[in-house]
Order: structure tokens, then C-alpha cells, then sequence
């Protein structure tokens, strides 16, 4: 399986926010992107998603059956700043919902809504509506969505904003698991989410970017 971004740019209404971003990830490969507020994080995270069109350049991902240049978003998960789920439906309620809706992709199967919310450690609370939640809860749910259906490519937006300690390091546990599962992991942050063998991406807006290595 493989993830390839070549020369990309994107604007927002008129500005240019990036170009020439490339980076190409394989099975088990983590990159987080990281940088300024307002550097292009979340607009590069979207144009991968397929949520945003891009201004030039191109995104696909080719899967283990040799199913060639696809749309990115088609494999992936996106985890963005908002939760996506719906406040007055209960826990179950919504990760049932994802869970149909999205369906499992080939090569893999996701976890019964029960056990996803264990996973994320908030056994028992699945029948208070999703608004309830400690915002930290709301989050830790959000990303149980990633554990219901199938989906090699795990894009995540910030994903440990309002969590606490020990939720931090259960999230970076369940990346880590989908990269030794085979998954990728594209991630925008802030702060280390202290994963294993990440590539970090420093974007710098219409500058460009430069590489290096995560922890
Ligand atoms: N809909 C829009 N129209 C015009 N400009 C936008 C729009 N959305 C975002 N921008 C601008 O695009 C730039 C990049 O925003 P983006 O959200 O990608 O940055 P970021 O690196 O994710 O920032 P942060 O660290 O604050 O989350 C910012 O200058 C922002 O103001």
C-alpha cells in the first residue's frame, strides 16, 4: 500500500498557502505535520482527504491488491477539529451510525461499537447522548469512529486537543497499533503525540517545508 502526494499547493479564497509539498508513505509509515498556526496544516491534511480541491500537483494512494492510483479520501479516516458526531444522539447511537455508513474497506474489519468504546476507555457510558460528554469524552468517542470501520489511512487533525495525559498516550497506543497493523498515518499536531519511527514534515506556508525525524 502506498500514500503519494507530489507537488502540491493549495489556496485558500486568494492566497496561496503552500506548493510543492511531496511526501509518499508505505504501509506502517506515520508523517506529522507541524508548524505555525495558520502554516497549512489543516488545508493539507483536507486536500489529502479529498475534502479540498488542490491547486496543482496530485494525491493517491494504491492499495495491496494492486488497486492503482485512487483517490486518497476513498481509503482514509479524517479525524478533523470537530467531532462529527451528533450531539442529541447517544454514543451508540452515533458510532452505529459511522459504523454502517462508512462500512469496512478490504483487508480489514473494525470493532463492534461496544468494544471501540472500550478501546477508547469509556466502557458504560454509550447510552448518554453524545452532547453529555466532557469535551476530552467527546474526543476519545470521535476517535472510537476510527476503530468501527476499516480504514487504512488514519488523517488527523489535531487529535489529542482536550485530552488529558493518560488519553494521550491511549491514542498514541491505537496509532500505533494501526501502523503495525499495516495502516498509515498522516497527523497534524502541536504537540508530540509520542509515536514510534514518525517522519515530521515542518510546514512553513508559502516557503515550502523542510524534513526531518519525530522523537
Ligand atoms: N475558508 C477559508 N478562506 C480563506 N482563507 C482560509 C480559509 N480557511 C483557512 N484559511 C487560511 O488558510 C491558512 C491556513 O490555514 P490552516 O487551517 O490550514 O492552518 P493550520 O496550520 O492548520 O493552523 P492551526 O495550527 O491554527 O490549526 C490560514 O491563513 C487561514 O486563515
Amino acid at each position: 500500500m502506498h500514500l503519494s502526494a507530489e507537488n502540491l499547493a493549495a489556496r485558500r479564497g486568494e492566497d496561496l498557502i503552500f506548493s510543492n509539498v511531496s511526501f509518499g508513505l508505505g504501509g506502517g509509515d506515520a508523517l506529522v505535520l507541524t508548524g505555525r498556526n495558520g502554516s497549512g496544516k489543516s488545508t493539507l491534511l483536507r486536500v489529502v482527504a479529498g475534502l479540498l480541491r488542490q491547486e496543482k500537483g496530485r494525491v493517491a494512494w494504491t492499495g495491496k491488491d494492486g488497486d492503482s492510483d485512487r483517490p486518497a479520501g476513498e481509503a482514509s479516516h479524517y479525524l478533523g477539529h470537530r467531532n462529527a458526531m451528533k450531539s442529541e444522539l447517544t454514543v451508540a447511537e452515533n458510532l452505529s451510525f459511522w459504523k454502517t455508513f462508512l462500512g469496512d474497506m478490504a483487508g480489514g474489519f473494525g470493532l463492534g461499537v461496544d468494544e471501540a468504546v472500550e478501546a477508547v476507555g469509556l466502557a458504560g457510558i454509550t447510552h448518554l447522548p453524545f452532547g453529555y460528554l466532557s469535551a476530552g469524552q467527546q474526543r476519545r468517542i470521535a476517535f472510537a469512529k476510527l476503530l468501527v470501520a476499516h480504514r487504512p489511512i488514519w488523517i488527523l487533525d489535531e487529535p489529542t486537543a482536550a485530552l488529558d495525559t493518560s488519553a494521550d498516550q491511549l491514542f498514541a497506543q491505537l496509532i500505533t497499533a494501526h501502523q503495525k497493523n499495516g495502516g498509515i498515518v498522516l497527523a497534524a499536531t502541536h504537540q508530540p503525540l509520542g509515536l514510534e519511527k514518525a517522519q515530521e514534515m515542518r510546514m512553513t506556508g508559502f516557503a515550502g517545508v523542510s524534513e526531518g525525524v519525530w522523537g
